[in-house]
């Protein structure tokens, strides 16, 4: 109930992250051997800006791609090349952080290369998840950074506890309850994630509810999607006039999904989902923590793919949209429908889509945007089963209620010599079906 979940709450105190506070740092990306993986290495560095960036507080000093040899070893970095890093990173006594840009690096790793260096050392990982926990607003969200602590913290305590078996040897009792230190800790760790596990699980369960009454109602569901920052939020928020909606210049400023009701150009309701942005390499633990919340849209009826066209890497951006669409096992039907969206074209001189389907559209100045629904129209109808129906009503009987009840009802056309009315319908098969057993004539 309410009171569990407060009481979580108060259990779950953020755990100190070594990143609060004012950083100014120096960017290191490695990068494969061989020269193609240059240009991959270049997205990932101007990605590795952009996070840094995205937190007011944060700073980049200075930039590096080196290239590696082997990137899954211990050795990150061929001698001659950890020699030059180590260089520069002394001549750089203003930098508090380095933000070696890998997925994960182990706490070896890191602490042998913050003695080298004498900075701290921070993975994608952790400056990701730092990032999510400071735009974190909802409940939800807020568990789900929480469960992706728990790696983090777990290979922390390792490193704690061989430091300490180092200092003091032999083991250490807790006090009469026959546990070691690190028995005691891993135990706290698994019931945290138990219980951060449980209250997700009843926040979904809530939400499968609603999903439900959702469905009742027949309101076709719209989950738009994109690259961090193209412009998701201010595109539903011009499509729904939802006045709540804050889109920012900034990475991530969405972590929950949120639904926004809208009207298609036949007064057709629907909810448009917000989701949270992608990012080329998202780290995977990540991905899982919020992978629930991305199922959600598996029960959409369409998806709209936005794109930022007016951003240098949008080719490469929609391809790693695309993988993790790929890789989130949606309904084919759903992936063959996407509604390509190629928004911001106000910052490009007469943009022409290479893409014979997409749409162009800027968010922002409200151009394109009647288009855009027509075409989500068209498309939702042809999801959904609805169609469009003109249907002959007798008004002294309860037809016309019952419609307006199970259907909409676009427009109403009174014949006043015989009391009857000609009634334009949006109307799934099914609802026409009952239509026609209730009232046969
Ligand atoms: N010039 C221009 N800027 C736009 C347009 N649409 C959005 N933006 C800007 O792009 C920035 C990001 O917009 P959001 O709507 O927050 O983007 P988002 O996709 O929701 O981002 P996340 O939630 O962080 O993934 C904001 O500064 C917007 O004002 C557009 O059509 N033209
Ligand atoms: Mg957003």
């Amino acid at each position: 109930g309410d009171d569990a979940e407060e009481e979580l709450e108060t259990q779950l105190e953020p755990v100190p992250l070594p990143l609060a506070g004012a950083q100014r740092m120096f960017i290191v990306q490695p990068r494969a051997g061989d020269l193609k993986q240059r240009r991959a290495a270049e997205l990932q560095v101007a990605e590795a800006v952009a996070l840094v960036n995205t937190l007011h507080n944060w700073t980049v000093v200075d930039k590096i791609i080196l290239p590696t040899k082997n990137l899954d070893q211990k050795l990150i970095f061929g001698k001659g090349n950890f020699q030059i890093l180590t260089e520069k990173i002394k001549r750089l006594p203003q930098a508090t952080a380095v933000f070696l840009n890998l997925e994960r690096i182990s706490t070896l790793t890191k602490k042998e290369l913050e003695d080298a260096w004498g900075v701290n050392v921070f993975d994608r990982y952790t400056v990701v998840l730092h990032i999510f926990r400071c735009n974190a607003r909802t409940k939800e969200a807020k568990l789900q950074i929480a469960l992706a602590e728990i790696p983090l913290l777990r290979s922390n305590l390792k490193t704690e506890v061989s430091h300490l078996d180092q200092q003091r040897g032999g083991s250490r009792y807790i006090m009469g309850s026959g546990e070691t230190f690190l028995e005691t800790q891993t135990r706290l760790l698994r019931e945290r994630e138990l219980k951060i596990r449980n209250a997700l699980e009843n926040l979904r369960r809530k939400r499968s509810i609603l999903r439900a009454q959702r469905q009742r109602r027949e309101f076709p569901v719209i989950s738009v999607m994109g690259y961090t920052n193209c412009g998701k939020t201010t595109l539903i928020k011009a499509l729904t006039g939802d006045a709540g909606l804050q889109p920012q210049d900034q990475l991530f400023a969405t972590l929950d999904i949120t639904a926004h009701t809208g009207y298609l150009p036949s007064q057709l309701a629907v909810i448009y989902v917000d989701t949270i942005g992608f990012l080329s390499d998202l780290p995977h633990d990540l991905i899982g923590s919020f992978s629930a919340t991305l199922e959600e849209v598996a029960h959409s009826d369409l998806i709209l793919h936005v794109r930022d066209v007016s951003h240098p890497e949008t080719v490469q951006q929609k391809a790693s949209v695309l993988s993790v669409l790929k890789n989130l096992n949606l309904p084919s039907h759903l992936l063959d429908s996407v509604i390509e969206v190629h928004n911001k074209v106000d910052l490009i001189e007469r943009y022409e889509p290479a893409e014979p389907n997409a749409i162009a559209i800027s968010a922002l100045h409200g151009y394109g945007l009647e288009d855009l629904k027509e075409e989500i129209e068209r498309t939702v109808l042809k999801a959904t089963g609805k169609k469009i129906l003109t249907i002959k009503v007798n008004l002294t009987g309860p037809q016309l209620s019952w419609l307006y009840k199970e259907a909409t009802v676009q427009e109403v056309d009174v014949m006043p010599d015989d009391g009857t009315a000609s009634v334009k319908v949006i109307i799934s098969e099914s609802v026409l079906g009952r239509f026609r057993k209730h009232f046969p004539q």
